[in-house]
C-alpha cells in the first residue's frame, strides 16, 4: 500500500509560535516608534509569512511603510527572531504522540508553511523535529505559496509521496483553501491563529486536540476522497 503523507502547517498547527513572533514583531515596531500589537492581532497578522506580518502591522498603525523601511524592519525581525529560537515555541499538546502513532501505522509527514523555508528549518532544527519530516517547504520554496494548491502539490512531490494519498492539517483559511485547491482532504485545528472560526472554511473535519488524530481518520479521509473522485 502507498504510505499516506500527512502534511502539517507550522505556525499555529505544529507549534505555538505566536508569542515569539509577537515579541520579535513588537521589538521591530518599537525600534520604529510604533505601538505594540496584541495577541488577538496575531490571529490576522500571521498567515502569509513574516514580511506580510510586518507590513500588515504597519498598515494597522496607519503608517504604510516604504519598501526600504519594510526591508530594514524585516532584517531586524530576522535577527531578533532567529537569535531567540526556539524561544517559547513548543509543539501543541499531543503532537509528538500523534506523530509516533501515525508513523507506527506506516504514515509519513511533511511541513507546508508560509514561513520562509530557512526560518522553518531553523525552528524545527532547534526543537529536534526536522528528522521527522520527509519534506519541509516554505513560502519561498516555490513560485507560489498557500492558498495556492501548488504549494501543497509541490510538497507532496518533494516528499516522494502520492497526491492521492495525502491530507493537509492547518489552522488558517490559507491551509484549508490550499488543500481544497490541491484536491487534498483538509483537517482543521481550532487552537491556532485564525480570526474566523475554522468551520467557516468548510474543512473535511475539525480536531480539537492531536489526541483525536488517528491513522483510521487519515485512511478514511483518503478513501472518501478517492470514492468521490
Ligand atoms: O508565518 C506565517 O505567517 C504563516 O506560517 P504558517 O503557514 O506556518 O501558518
Ligand atoms: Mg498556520
Amino acid at each position: 500500500m502507498t504510505s499516506p503523507l500527512v502534511i502539517f502547517d507550522l505556525d499555529g498547527t505544529l507549534l505555538d509560535t505566536a508569542p515569539d513572533l509577537m515579541a520579535s514583531l513588537n521589538h521591530v515596531l518599537g525600534l520604529n516608534g510604533l505601538e505594540p500589537v496584541t495577541f488577538e492581532d496575531m490571529t490576522w497578522l500571521v498567515g502569509q509569512g513574516a514580511k506580510a506580518m510586518i507590513e500588515r502591522a504597519w498598515a494597522h498603525h496607519g503608517h504604510p511603510s516604504s519598501p526600504e523601511q519594510l526591508e530594514s524592519a524585516f532584517d531586524a525581525f530576522l535577527v531578533h527572531y532567529s537569535a531567540e529560537m526556539p524561544g517559547r515555541s513548543q509543539p501543541y499538546p499531543g503532537l509528538i504522540a500523534a506523530l509516533d502513532r501515525l508513523e507506527a501505522a506506516g504514515m509519513r509527514f511533511a511541513v507546508c508553511t508560509n514561513k520562509s523555508e530557512g526560518l522553518a528549518l531553523r525552528l524545527l532544527d532547534s526543537l529536534d523535529l526536522t528528522r521527522r519530516f520527509a519534506a519541509i517547504t516554505g513560502g519561498d520554496t516555490f513560485k507560489v505559496k498557500k492558498p495556492h494548491g501548488d504549494h501543497i502539490l509541490g510538497t507532496i512531490d518533494k516528499a516522494g509521496a502520492d497526491r492521492t494519498h495525502a491530507v493537509m492539517i492547518g489552522d488558517s483559511v490559507n491551509d484549508i483553501r490550499a488543500a481544497q485547491n490541491a484536491g487534498v482532504p483538509a483537517i482543521a485545528v481550532p487552537f491556532g491563529y485564525s480570526d474566523k472560526p475554522v468551520t467557516d472554511f468548510d474543512p473535511d473535519i475539525v480536531i480539537d486536540h492531536f489526541d483525536d488524530l488517528t491513522p483510521g481518520m487519515v485512511i478514511d479521509l483518503i478513501a472518501a476522497r478517492a470514492g468521490r473522485g
